[in-house]
């Protein structure tokens, strides 16, 4: 069968077919509904530590381009928010829009965004990311939504590196990059019971999207979109649209952590 993607033969619509867990009760992306998430007083704030030694390569994966982190140690965690526990900061990556007008997975009220970063951990409870990430409560991702605005120096560090990554397979080391650079002032978060939203979709993500965007520049944007979804040699595909659309809530509850 022909690998996923984002192309009209191999997109979200598509994904059932070899992953019926495609339709399955906890989904993502979801649309939030600010009115309709419950103030939860019990929520924690988030507690992010990350050590940018931990930061190993950056790489095109062919769906995204994602930064790696060494996570053989507590150097990089999440711990407190909505989750009990410790979750290793595992990578990150972006899903991103062909224009400005869309790209981003989660969406506020029907509003898209131009991207979206994801923090991706997993609980320290069972022994591997690959464990983890087909248990209920196994990977925590945080979703950071990209507004057009200023340039964003700190996202240009990342943006510098594309030249050695421009095809799918491309990876090049990427050092003493500090991810808490990439996250808002505000850390106020929406959180619900969801799933990866790639292939293969499994259902064991709690996810905490914060509600304050970050900026990027509209040539910022630009550049993301200079990436490739192609292999060298294969013929040029660029790498947009890299999301999937809003999924049925199926009665989940959205809480938040702010009023
Ligand atoms: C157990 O087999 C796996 C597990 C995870 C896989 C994967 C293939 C691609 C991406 N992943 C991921 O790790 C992955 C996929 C999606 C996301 S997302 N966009 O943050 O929901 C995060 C991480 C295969
Ligand atoms: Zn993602």
């Amino acid at each position: 069968s022909h690998a996923w993607g984002y192309a009209p033969n191999n997109g979200p619509d598509k994904w059932a077919d070899n992953f019926p867990i495609a339709n399955g009760p906890r989904q993502s992306p979801i649309d939030i509904v600010p009115g309709e998430a419950s103030y939860d007083a019990g929520l924690k704030p988030l507690n992010l530590k990350y050590d940018p030694s931990t930061c190993q390569d950056i790489l095109n994966n062919g769906h995204s381009f994602q930064v790696t982190f060494l996570d053989d140690t507590d150097n990089s965690t999440l711990t407190d928010g909505p989750i009990s526990g410790t979750y290793r900061l595992k990578q990150f990556h972006f899903h991103w829009g062909a224009s400005d007008n869309r790209g981003s997975e989660h969406t506020v009220a029907g509003t898209k965004y131009p991207a979206e970063l994801h923090l991706v951990h997993w609980n320290t409870k069972y022994p591997s990311f690959g464990e983890a990430a087909s248990q209920p409560d196994g990977l925590a991702v945080v979703g950071v939504f990209l507004k057009i605005g200023d340039e964003n120096a700190n996202l240009q560090k990342l943006l510098d590196a594309f030249d050695a990554i421009k095809a799918k397979g491309k990876q090049t080391t990427f050092a003493n990059f500090n991810p808490a650079t990439l996250l808002p002032g505000c850390l106020d978060y929406w959180t619900y019971d969801g799933s990866l939203t790639t292939p293969p979709l499994l259902e064991s993500v709690t996810w905490i999207v914060c509600k304050e965007p970050i900026s990027v520049s509209s040539e910022q944007m630009a550049k993301f979109r200079s990436l490739l979804f192609s292999a060298e040699g294969e013929a040029e595909c660029c790498m947009v649209d890299n999301y999937r659309p809003p999924q049925p809530l199926k009665g989940r509850a959205v809480r938040a952590s702010f009023q």
